[in-house]
């Protein structure tokens, strides 16, 4: 086990009806003390898309209408088939005042958008219960990104950091940024489970870390605020890349501020050539840049554009320095 707990599993598959079409890059078994997960079949690459799925269940709350009987009215319009599989998932729930159908449904639903625009406001939020998805189990420290395309409805899930073969794949059911304490209550209210993870059982270091990171991201917005008086203070180069290994100690690599921190440092290592302490110099960010946006749902040509587009801020930054020296 590493120090995120990206755990390697052995163990039989579990035959679900998945899509028989899907590669599979993974797998779905039993875990110790999680009941069944997601697990890696083949070792894994930054940004590599390992599964796309339709929801099973699509279902939208809407109007005053009782919760329970509108998801009722909703599941008895699947097929057979999307029923049985249903019925077949994890019900966190099962001794409680919820019926089956709610149980299940609370325990495996992820909010969805209709707009690939995750601040949109013109677009209620739907939930969605997938076969393969809901079975992925929680970590604070995710080795995956998940994305929905309202433009195809499908969830998309990528790693965003090296996943061996035989690993659990694990994605957030809360915000990781949250404080421990936060991130616990929910998951024991919702899920039912305590989160054993690093960051859960050593808290102090890690919600210090990760209150640092949430606070940084103002502070990390604007590449072209340090690049208009190229190149950056030692100590702005200082403090990003000390950023850079909170996250990767923290393994956040699935969190936005992941991306803030890699383009501030390809930039940097544009403008300052290697050295001053980067590990990776210019190339080195930009190919880890290049994975993280790929995997959060940018295109090829649109990661292209924005890598030229920094490209030419920089050569301008360094114009004018030569200009000024
Ligand atoms: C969406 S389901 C995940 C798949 C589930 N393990 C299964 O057997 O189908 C959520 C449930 O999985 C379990 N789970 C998820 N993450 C966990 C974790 N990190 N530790 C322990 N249990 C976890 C909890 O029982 C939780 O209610």
């Amino acid at each position: 086990m590493d120090k995120h707990n990206d755990e390697e599993i052995r163990g039989d598959t579990v035959e679900l009806d998945s899509d028989p079409q899907a590669p599979k890059v993974y797998r779905i078994q039993a875990i110790p003390s999680k009941g069944l997960g997601v697990v890696a079949a083949i070792d894994l690459a930054p940004g590599d898309l390992i599964i796309v799925e339709s929801p099973l269940f699509l279902f939208r709350p809407e109007g005053a209408m009782i919760y329970k009987d509108l998801l009722q009215r909703a599941f008895d319009k699947l097929d057979d088939g999307k029923k049985e599989a249903f019925m077949k998932l994890d019900n966190a729930h099962p001794e409680t005042e919820y019926p089956p159908l709610v149980g299940i449904f609370n325990t495996n639903a992820y909010d969805v958008q209709k707009s690939d625009h995750a601040d949109s406001d013109v677009d209620s939020p739907y939930i969605a219960v997938f076969n393969d998805i809901s079975r992925i189990n929680h970590s604070c420290s995710p080795n995956t990104i998940r994305l929905w395309r309202a433009s195809s409805s499908t969830m998309h899930i990528s790693a965003c950091r090296a996943i061996p073969a035989g690993t659990e794949l694990t994605t957030h059911y809360r915000d990781p940024l949250l404080p421990s304490s936060d991130r616990g209550a929910s998951l024991l209210a919702i899920y039912k489970f305590v989160c054993a993870c690093p960051a859960c059982l050593n808290p102090t270091a890690s919600d210090k870390a990760r209150l640092r990171l949430q606070q940084s991201r103002g502070r990390l917005a604007d590449v072209a605020a340090w690049a208009r008086a190229a190149p950056p203070s030692p100590e702005f180069l200082a403090d990003t890349l000390e950023l850079l290994g909170l996250v990767q100690e923290e393994g956040l690599e699935s969190q936005h501020v992941y991306g803030r921190v890699l383009r501030h440092l390809m930039c940097m290592s544009y403008v300052m050539g290697e050295g001053d302490g980067m590990a990776e110099g210019y190339e080195g960010y930009r190919r880890m840049l290049r994975a993280w946006r790929l995997a959060n749902g940018a295109e090829e040509e649109e990661v292209e554009r924005v890598e030229q587009a920094d490209v030419e801020m920089m050569r301008a930054a360094i114009s004018r320095r030569n200009t000024d020296s």
